[in-house]
């Protein structure tokens, strides 16, 4: 049987420069020299009525008023997991150290000045309220209802996923 080589790909795809194409979401998909990756991990909490929560990010930080998932950077030396459990206690008041955190899709996104990186972690049950520990404000959407929400264009792949899942 004869084999395609990477050549023959690249014409039935229509021979444009690799910084030229389009990704499945629109966005560029750039080669070559990259920007800083960042690691962030996040978290769709879901409540027992199977909404998930969303938090809104506060005006002086970048991309104010946009909903986002609750989560933040992996700091040095840290799991993405840890970092997770250590960001929910921080933002949200709550204690996932025993929770299932699994991990059910990724955002791989080109931002001006980085890339970010964000797994995605499902979770169900913790202990402790939520409550906006940092001013934010919080809410409770049903998976049908997220395209209602402004999120960072890196989500756009997420709220999909959940969509699909919940
Ligand atoms: N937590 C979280 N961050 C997200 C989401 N989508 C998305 O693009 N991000 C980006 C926004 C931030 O650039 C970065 C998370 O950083 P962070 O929350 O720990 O820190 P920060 O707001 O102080 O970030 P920054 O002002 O320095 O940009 O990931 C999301 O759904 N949840």
């Amino acid at each position: 049987m004869p084999t395609i080589g990477v050549d023959a790909v690249s014409v039935s795809q229509g021979g444009s420069s690799p910084t030229e194409q389009a990704g499945c979401w629109g966005a560029e998909v750039r080669q070559g020299a990259a920007q800083p990756l960042l690691l962030v991990a996040a978290a769709a909490l879901i409540d027992i009525d199977g909404r998930v929560l969303l938090a809104q990010r506060p005006e002086g930080r970048s991309m104010a008023g946009l909903w986002e998932f609750p989560g933040g950077k992996v700091d040095t030396g840290e799991t993405p997991e840890g970092a997770l459990v250590r960001e929910l206690q921080e933002e949200l008041g709550i204690d996932t150290r025993q929770s299932c955190l699994a991990p059910i899709a990724f955002a791989s996104h080109a931002y001006e000045s980085f890339h970010l990186l964000m797994p995605l972690y499902a979770c169900r049950t913790w202990r402790g309220a939520v409550q906006p520990r940092e001013g934010q404000s919080l809410t409770w959407v049903r998976p049908a209802r997220l395209g209602d929400y402004e999120m960072p264009p890196a989500d756009a792949p997420l709220v999909a996923v959940l969509r699909d899942l919940l």
